[in-house]
């Protein structure tokens, strides 16, 4: 639905060049939400900014419900936008317009007639749980109200996609969570393709399916969200992971096991249901280790459950070895993170 290739944005300022964006190549799928993550100045904005040209792409190609959107004049970029939607950080509704004329607004400039638009936003006022409050002003809603005024109009002109800047940044937890829950429920209802950056973790792990991670304007790591999640590769995409998962092992708890002696420190991740053996009686009974469990924790990520315990086993080098091995086995994801011999 949204394809990219070696795109790149240059800044010319006085200060010289700024390389916002570095060679950038994703593919965003029809009906998947897909996130796009990176720390302040990584160059989020300015990705999403070219994807409906409010930027001008200094080289690259991108593509959006297979129409080459760079090479647009005016007229045809005009229309080409109507169908892609987006929501924004900080809302931007008319204030002296009412809720059901910020919706009616890109329908009014579309030209669709009075009676249509009516019918067609009071039904997305619908959607977004809103139809109550079509006669008030932005100024009397609250920030999650808001940006529901704000998906509805970025809805109105049936888009193939939708971006989202930084669309619950402003809110609070609670808030963000609903917002994020009414993506998802559009995303399904309307199979719409939804690329959303963010630099919250929380947001790429309730509702994307997949995640890009972005460092000075470069893509760094990307993929699955369960993948990435449970095994991160770069140490910027562990940073963002640890703001929500717990993986680090505080150094005087790893410390403690070169006190002690042989053995080993390991994360053991698993997703999804968990495995049916009884892998830590296993471990002591038949591989002449002990084990002590120094942390555990399940989270949730989208329906998926990923469980996480992080174990203290203590033996021979050759026994340790065969009970990580055995944990392979099982299916269980293995990192060894401490190894004393
Ligand atoms: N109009 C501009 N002129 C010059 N440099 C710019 C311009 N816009 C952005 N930049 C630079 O490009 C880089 C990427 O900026 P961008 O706003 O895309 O990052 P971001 O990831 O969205 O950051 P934030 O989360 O803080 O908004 C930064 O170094 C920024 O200073």
């Amino acid at each position: 639905m949204i394809q990219i290739k070696e795109l790149s944005k240059i800044y010319h300022s006085g200060a010289g060049e700024v390389k916002a964006l570095d060679n950038i190549s994703l593919h965003v799928k029809k009906g998947e939400i897909y996130g796009i993550i990176g720390f302040s100045g990584a160059g989020k904005s300015t990705l999403i900014r070219c994807i409906n040209m409010l930027e001008k792409p200094t080289s690259g190609s991108i593509k959006v419900n297979g129409q080459e959107i760079t090479t647009l004049d005016e007229q045809a970029l005009r229309t080409a936008r109507k169908k892609i939607g987006m929501i924004f950080q900080h809302f931007n509704l008319l204030s002296s317009r009412t809720v059901f004329g910020n919706v009616a607004f890109p329908l009014e400039i579309s030209g669709v007639p009075k009676d249509q638009i009516k019918t067609k936003v009071n039904n997305l006022l619908e959607l977004v749980g809103l139809a109550d409050k079509a006669k008030a002003y932005p100024s009397q809603l609250s920030g999650g109200q808001k940006q529901r005024v704000g998906i509805a109009r970025a809805l109105a002109n049936d888009p193939a996609v939708l971006l989202c800047d930084e669309a619950t940044s402003a809110l609070d937890p609670a808030t963000t969570h609903s917002i994020l829950e009414l993506l998802k429920d559009i995303n399904r209802q309307l199979d719409l393709t939804i690329l959303m950056i963010t630099h919250e973790m929380k947001v790429i792990s309730e509702i994307c399916d997949s995640v890009a991670v972005i460092e000075k304007g470069k893509i760094i790591e990307e993929g699955l969200v369960i993948d990435v999640f449970t095994q991160p590769k770069h140490p910027t995409t562990r940073r963002f992971v640890q703001t929500i998962i717990n993986t680090d092992v505080p150094d005087n708890v790893l410390e403690r096991v070169l006190e002690k002696g042989q053995g080993q420190i390991v994360r053991v991740s698993f997703i999804g249901d968990s495995t049916a053996e009884p892998v830590i009686s296993t471990l002591v009974k038949h591989f002449n280790v002990d084990v002590n469990i120094l942390y555990g924790s399940i989270d949730q990520i989208q329906d998926t459950p990923f469980g996480m315990l992080i174990i203290e086993c203590l033996g021979s080098p050759a026994n340790c070895q065969k009970a990580v091995d055995y944990l392979v086995k099982q299916g269980l994801r293995i990192e060894v993170l401490k190894h004393v011999s």
